[in-house]
């Protein structure tokens, strides 16, 4: 089995407040190969925002390690986890978190320029993207300008540009109507599909659950089939 793509070993996380520690994450294990598109489906609360944030480098586990492709994030101080994350992994939120002073294809743009992709380079890449998700003719609009749908197919361009290994999303298609939640997530589905990336996808709608390869949950602070 080559190796995964993804890799979390007992990985904990707790919030401390004033009434006391919540562990939310007890241990979880998970391995996410390419080519792997695994559903998250657990109980509101339960921990799977916590969990993406961790698998994502987002927060840093309070134990156990993440690993991508094999390398270790927690032996990287915080440049070099920011640089690993940029590199390998894409996310994608509920709401689009696109930043609103900024144009779609500045907006996809933006994080390849943070990765030191030459600005030619990056404007091309933005373009195919967005013109990839039927969005050539939005590409000057700022979000405000945009409807959920277009908003998310953004995100979603956004969360490819640089190339990643892995995506993951946290009810990417949450704050849409059906209909509108149906043709964005096939879109969203294809493009994973079509470059072959390890995805890890939480969403409360077991429909959508159903259109990928296996569904987890988690159970305990631990990351069990469902
Ligand atoms: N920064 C934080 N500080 C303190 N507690 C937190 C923090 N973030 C999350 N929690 C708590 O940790 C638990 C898990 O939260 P998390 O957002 O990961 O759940 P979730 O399964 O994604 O929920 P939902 O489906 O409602 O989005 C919850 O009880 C939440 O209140």
């Amino acid at each position: 089995m080559p190796e995964p793509s993804l890799a979390l070993r007992g990985v904990e996380r707790r919030y401390r407040s004033e009434a006391g520690e919540l562990p939310v994450l007890r241990g979880a294990d998970l391995d996410l190969h390419a080519g792997e598109i695994v559903a998250l489906v657990a109980p509101s609360g339960t921990g799977k925002s916590t969990l993406l944030h961790v698998a994502g480098l987002l927060e840093k586990p309070d134990g156990g390690r993440v690993l991508v492709e094999g390398r270790d994030s927690g032996n990287l101080n915080d440049d070099a986890r920011t640089a690993l994350r940029r590199e390998t992994i894409g996310f994608v939120y509920q709401f689009h978190h696109l930043l609103p002073e900024f144009t779609a294809e500045e907006n996809v743009l933006l994080p390849q320029l943070a990765a030191s992709r030459p600005r030619r380079d990056a404007e091309t890449r933005a373009r195919e993207l967005l013109g990839a998700f039927g969005l050539d003719h939005r590409r000057d609009h700022r979000p405000s300008r945009l409807s959920g749908g277009e908003q998310q197919r953004v995100a979603i361009a956004r969360a490819l540009a640089n190339a990643p290994k892995v995506l993951l999303a946290d009810e990417p298609t949450g704050n849409l109507d059906t209909g509108t939640a149906d043709r964005v997530f096939t879109e969203l589905l294809a493009a994973v599909r079509g470059r072959g990336l390890a995805a890890l996808i939480a969403t409360h709608n077991p429909e959508l659950a159903a259109r990928m390869d296996r569904t987890v949950t988690l159970r305990d602070g631990l990351i069990v089939p469902a």
